[in-house]
């Protein structure tokens, strides 16, 4: 059952108690849905083919050799890993290299993925939403980065683990994000807390009280596209923050940060700067589907190292998944049946 509560907070009549969500909607047939792990990989073949194609031309030579790595620093680089990533990936290649006494070029591959697992793994740490009632999570990111969708994908992740959801439509920013944000709910059988128009700020309070009255589990707070540079968008937000820890004092319990994979590099900056306005605790990476630049991660992980808890490669509802690190280095090096271009050029 769908709720949409205007600011008086008051149900619409007919809105399900929280208890009576109605289950998700059904996944499609297995036979027919690749796995997860087959749409991660199939999610990275735009880096993989950027890294892969670069290495498995480069791993195509026999012998490893100061060249070798030179251009395989190039390749890095181009999948967006990153000057630190990629120095310090080099770095233990060649630390590898002499140490292990590696000849083939299918060695250093090896010891690539093992590095960059390495690099990577410290960013692995699903969201955990025990321990408060409700559990908030305030999500924010720059313009079109896909919030509104996450929150969508997130209602059904939470719901598949027995959880019950309900959403704040905090983007008053944008018109038609109510709305997304109202059909993703109904999609998820979740309740939507909104109001025509107005403060974000009142809505994802109201938000949190219908939640604690309803005893729902957990709250996804929407809030509107902003730049970095917008500073009076950005002190906004922050106000969303202080007004949510009104609501309840211990949130919230998780401020994630949307994050577009297309932009690479500029991921760092968006970082730092949301998290100098609201404190950032978490990153959703969505779009990984869509660009070259999967190496991003690295770069995350080397010099903003939060915790990158979901990643997005595609539209489905279960498209956005928890980061894996093993997983995650295990596609960006897998071939794809069916396209083995880039794992046999
Ligand atoms: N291919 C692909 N598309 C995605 C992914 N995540 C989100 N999108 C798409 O990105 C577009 C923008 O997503 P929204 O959720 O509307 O973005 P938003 O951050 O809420 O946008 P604003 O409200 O304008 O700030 C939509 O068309 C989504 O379907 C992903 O992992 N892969």
């Amino acid at each position: 059952m769908f709720g949409f509560l205007k600011k008086s907070g008051k149900p619409e009549a007919g809105d399900a108690p929280a208890d009576t969500q109605a289950p998700v909607e059904a996944a499609a047939p297995a036979a027919s849905r690749p796995s997860w792990a087959e749409r991660l990989k199939a999610g990275l073949s735009r880096t993989r083919q950027q890294l892969g194609g670069g290495l498995s031309s480069l791993f195509g030579r026999r012998k490893i050799d100061e060249d070798l790595l030179e251009e395989l620093e190039t390749t890095l680089l181009m999948a967006d890993c990153g000057v630190d990533a990629t120095t310090h990936l080099l770095d233990e290649l060649r630390r590898r290299w002499k140490r292990d006494k590696l000849e083939t070029a299918d060695q250093l591959q090896q010891a690539l993925a093992e590095a960059l697992q390495e690099i990577v793994a410290p960013l692995e740490a699903p969201l955990q939403v025990e321990g408060h009632s409700p559990f908030i999570i305030m999500i924010a990111g720059v313009n079109g980065a896909g919030k509104t969708t996450s929150i969508g994908k997130l209602a059904k992740y939470f719901q598949a683990q027995g959880k019950s959801v309900l959403l704040a439509a905090g983007d008053t920013f944008r018109a038609a994000a109510r709305e997304q944000l109202v059909t993703w709910g109904e999609r998820n059988n979740v309740t939507v807390i909104a109001q025509d128009g107005g403060d974000a700020a009142a809505v994802i309070f109201d938000a949190i009280n219908a939640a604690r009255a309803r005893k729902i589990d957990v709250v996804l707070a929407d809030t509107a596209g902003r730049l970095p540079t917008q500073l009076h968008l950005m002190e906004e937000i922050a106000k969303v923050r202080r007004v949510i820890a009104k609501a309840d004092p211990s949130g919230p319990h998780e401020v994630l940060l949307v994050l577009d994979a297309n932009i690479g590099q500029n991921a760092l900056a968006q970082v730092k700067a949301f998290d100098g306005a609201i404190g950032v605790t978490g990153l959703v990476l969505t779009k990984l589907d869509g660009t070259a630049k999967g190496g991003v991660v690295a770069a995350i992980a080397r010099q903003c190292p939060k915790p990158l808890r979901f990643i997005g490669v595609g539209e489905g509802i279960d498209d956005l998944q928890p980061f894996r690190a093993r997983e995650f280095v295990d596609a960006l090096f897998a071939p794809v049946p069916g396209a083995r271009d880039d794992a046999d050029a």
